[in-house]
């Protein structure tokens, strides 16, 4: 709505390129390093979602950087393949031998880079700039410069040296945030200065340091910048790049800005290199958090089951994402009625309020409560006796100095008697791992979390033990126990858990 009056006003293009760093800034992430042949199947991976440039690395780095770059280039993607470079002819022949057909050469221009890192003044720094953009095009390669830290560099130096390197060549010139102090406006201003300068296309890098790295490329784009560089999951130095998932779902659902981007792919894309860099997403990340469309305020849910645009701005379709209704503190009566119909459940309004009752106690104690909770919590109320299909017979434990701890525990399933033994780290370890065992052959159900809390003081202090336990096949239940003996509360905690999910795998089967 007040985004078409403020789109009167600005220079917005039709269409955006998205230039994809997460194999080059991504992997600068602290911590993280991407093997050639990880490289290459994010390459691909990338190359499905439709970037128009994957910053494959930087060839001079090592060989196993040019190894990466040589065979992702081998695959004939359609994204153009870029090698990073500094405006040094090893760097530059480095990236030319690995075959690529896009350079992104930079060098620092910024008083501090200039005194501090590289020592040299801003004739020797534009002079170099023009040579390695010369030498790019010699070879018929395409060339994009950077001015390294350019938000802190005085604007007329910038101005020489972008339009030195357009005189020189240059197919794109590249306006890197590097330690990411712009805001919205100035970013609009710096850009609408330089566009009245240079006429190649305009692209921007921003970083995330102060939170801003997506309002700022969008502030770019506003002034005209035709090119964004993003990284899958906002990885890179520090606190990382413009997120690549947000400002493409922002420049299309806000503006109405088009990019090559299959926006469905986006939530495969971002566990993929999720999986590969180790990096977790916070569940609050916007677009691929898990969270991003999981509701549980009752007000919210209520909106959502009649219309979700209430309180979704994105279907969550549209990224290759699921809506999620959680149950917890916050559920309302429609959510968990919801969810009592989604699973064929009857019941009347004196047991409905008993069960929205036990929701809101569990709640109220900080617990989260599943869709296997709920169903569990459902046949309680209805009175049907607790279907454990899963019952402890025995159970003996054994540890000490120099003893490896095992548990050896019987179980009864479904009427059939199973004994094993296993061990583990510790007591409880080898005892959960012993119920692991022995319930596969029904299902495969792993523990996800453990919570071990001491409610009262002293060695004979209850333990409350809190677990999550999932089947792999979307089921996941909490289970509870509160008794003197950790390892009994433990065994307790899971066998309860393991039986709610049973529980919803056979409500599963039913017509
Ligand atoms: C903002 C960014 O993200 S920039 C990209 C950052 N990425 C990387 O650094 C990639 C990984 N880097 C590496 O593997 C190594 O740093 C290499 C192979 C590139 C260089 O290694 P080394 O030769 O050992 O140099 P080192 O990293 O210690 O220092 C950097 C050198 O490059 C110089 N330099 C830095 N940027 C540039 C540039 N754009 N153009 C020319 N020289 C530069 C520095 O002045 C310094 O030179 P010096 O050795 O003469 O003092
Ligand atoms: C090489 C440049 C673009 C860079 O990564 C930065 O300035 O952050």
């Amino acid at each position: 709505m007040y985004i078409d009056k403020v789109k009167q006003e600005m220079k917005i293009p039709e269409k955006v390129r998205i230039f994809d760093t997460t194999l080059r800034d991504g992997e600068q992430t602290p911590g993280v390093a991407i093997t050639p042949e990880e490289k290459i199947r994010i390459a691909k991976r990338l190359d499905n979602l439709g970037v128009d440039v994957i910053e494959v690395g930087f060839p001079a780095a090592s060989l196993g950087e040019r190894k990466a770059a040589q065979e992702i280039k081998g695959l004939g993607l359609n994204a153009k393949v870029c090698g990073l470079a500094r405006v040094l002819q090893e760097d530059l022949d480095a990236a030319l031998d690995s075959d690529v057909d896009y350079i992104h050469t930079f060098i620092g221009t910024s008083p501090l880079h200039r005194e501090y890192k590289l020592h040299m003044d801003q004739e020797e720094i534009l002079t170099k700039a023009v040579d390695a953009v010369e030498y790019i095009k010699d070879h018929g390669i395409i060339a994009e410069f950077s001015a390294e830290d350019a938000t802190r560099t005085e604007f007329e130096f910038l101005k020489n040296i972008y339009t030195a390197v357009e005189d020189a060549g240059a197919d794109v010139i590249n306006v890197p945030d590097t330690v990411g102090v712009m805001v919205p406006a100035s970013m609009r201003q710096l850009v609408g200065d330089l566009k009245e300068v240079v006429s190649i296309p305009i692209s921007v890098h921003c970083h995330d340091d102060f939170g801003l790295a997506v309002a700022n490329s969008l502030a770019a784009v506003e002034a005209g910048a035709l090119q964004v560089h993003a990284t899958i999951n906002g990885l890179g130095e520090r606190a990382g790049n413009t997120s690549l998932e947000e400002v493409v779902m922002a420049l299309m659902a806000t503006y109405g800005i088009k990019t090559n981007i299959t926006t469905e792919l986006l939530v495969g894309t971002s566990e993929l290199v999720s999986r590969i860099t180790g990096v977790k997403m916070p569940p609050n990340k916007a677009i691929v958090g898990e969270n991003a469309f999981a509701h549980e305020a009752g007000i919210h849910v209520h909106g959502v089951l009649q219309k979700a645009e209430t309180y979704e701005p994105l279907k969550p379709e549209m990224v290759g994402h699921t809506r999620r209704i959680v149950m917890g503190k916050h559920t309302g009566a429609r959510a968990i009625k919801s969810k009592l119909d989604d699973y064929g459940i009857e019941m009347n309004e004196d047991q409905f309020c008993t069960l929205y009752d036990q929701v809101k106690k569990l709640g109220d104690k900080g617990k989260m409560v599943t869709d296997a909770d709920l169903q569990a919590l459902a046949e309680t109320v209805l009175g049907k006796p607790k279907e454990e299909k899963v019952k402890l017979e025995g159970f003996t434990v054994m540890t000490g100095d120099n003893v490896l701890p095992t548990a050896t525990v019987k179980l009864n399933i479904d009427g059939k008697i199973k004994t094993a033994a296993k061990t583990g780290v510790g007591p409880v370890d080898a005892s959960i791992n012993v119920i692991q065992d022995l319930v596969r052959e029904t299902a495969d159900i792993e523990l996800k979390e453990y919570h071990i809390e001491a409610i009262t003081g002293g060695t004979n202090a209850l333990a409350e033990v809190f677990v999550i336990m999932a089947d792999g096949e979307g089921h996941s239940a909490t289970g509870r126990s509160t008794v003197e003996d950790i390892v009994m509360a433990s065994v307790e905690a899971v066998l309860d858990s393991i039986n709610k999910i049973l529980l919803a795998r056979d409500m599963d089967q039913l017509p």
